[in-house]
């Protein structure tokens, strides 16, 4: 997403993660992943492959059956759990809001059982609350039932950060919203993450979810087989196994285009897209692929110029994305 990692920030290491529920299921048979301090880690995979439970064993809502997780350098598995969950954020599917607290008392649960004094809750509490571009005046006093879903969903990561958690686990905190409310959260959310350069695990089954938010994804098969960990552009372009190639299918062309940038070296004359003046639509240099490519096909131009601080440096036509495209390999 962002891929610059905040040095400062707690890194996450699962050392060879084990849980066995009482009725014999492996659900997570030896995970060993690093999650860099900063980034977003996403988990995916298909329904049953243990994600969840692999998210739930790191703020010990589930208890492991072997192996260790390392936050920080320190093994959870030795801290006391409820000091635990204080430290880390967790956002689920349907927030988990209580329905007869408002926004204000709901955002400040944590600091509240912390000990914190009322005048520091409420100033942190408007605080996150114009973070996730909820006004406090209009929304502090609300009750749950008295929002949309997706603003009950900015409520739920605004307490989630209130107490300034070390890391943040989200568990599908998507996918209860409609589609169109979907993008526009996920956007909020990576504008959010860059305030706060929390380090991250997300799960999902949303591989464009995945490839939008992730700065690294671990595709995991049944037991929670660790398949390929890789950043999006990685991993759309050299699937590691037929597994993982099945997994991010057909589309995954498409969204290459979204992972990758204009190639500033390998751009035309200005003069060879007609010019700006001629009609051809504009691009950034920092835009995508996908950006450029959407230009061309918003405005029947077949190339576009690209313009590095307002002023154009070249030119890019359909057949140039698609060389570029050939030519990227994110693993060198
Ligand atoms: N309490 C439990 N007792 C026994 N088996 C369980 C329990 N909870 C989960 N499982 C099993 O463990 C495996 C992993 O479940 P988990 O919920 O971690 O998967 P997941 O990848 O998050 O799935 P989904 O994407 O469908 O939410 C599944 O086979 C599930 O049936």
């Amino acid at each position: 997403m962002d891929r610059t990692a905040n040095p400062g920030a707690a890194p996450i290491s699962l050392d060879r993660l084990r849980k066995v529920y009482p009725d014999g299921t492996v659900a997570v048979d030896e995970l060993s992943l690093d999650v860099e301090g900063g980034e977003v880690t996403v988990l995916i995979g298909p329904s049953g492959c243990g994600k969840s439970t692999v998210l739930r064993m790191v703020n010990r809502l589930i208890e492991p059956s072997g192996g260790r997780v390392l936050v920080d350098g320190e093994d959870v598995t030795e801290a006391d759990p409820v000091r635990l969950r204080r430290t880390i954020g967790y956002v689920i599917q349907n927030v988990g809001l209580f329905p007869h607290q408002t926004v204000r008392a709901n955002v400040g649960t944590v600091p509240r059982m912390l000990g914190w004094d009322k005048a520091r809750i409420a100033a942190r509490t408007d605080e996150l609350l114009e973070l996730v571009g909820l006004e406090p005046d209009r929304y502090a006093q609300r009750y749950p039932h008295e929002l949309s879903g997706g603003q009950r969903q900015r409520v739920g990561f605004a307490r989630a950060l209130a107490a300034d958690p070390v890391v943040l686990l989200m568990d599908e905190p998507f996918s209860a919203v409609d589609p169109i409310n979907r993008g526009r959260l996920q956007d909020e959310f990576r504008r959010l993450h860059q305030a706060v350069r929390k380090t991250t695990i997300l799960v999902t089954h949303d591989l464009q979810e995945a490839v939008k938010l992730g700065d690294r994804i671990a595709v995991l098969s049944d037991h929670a087989h660790l398949e390929q960990y890789a950043t999006p552009a990685e991993l759309l372009a050299k699937p590691a196994n037929e597994f993982v190639e099945r997994f991010v299918g057909e589309d995954r062309g498409i969204m290459r285009l979204s992972v990758t940038p204009i190639p500033r070296d390998g751009l035309r004359p200005v003069g060879e897209a007609g010019g700006a003046d001629g009609g051809a639509p504009t691009v950034p240099v920092t835009a995508t692929l996908r950006e450029a490519f959407g230009a061309m096909l918003a405005t029947g131009h077949g190339a576009v110029v690209v313009l590095d601080g307002g002023s154009p440096i070249g030119a890019l036509t359909a057949a140039d994305v698609q060389v570029a495209l050939a030519a990227v390999d994110p693993a060198a």
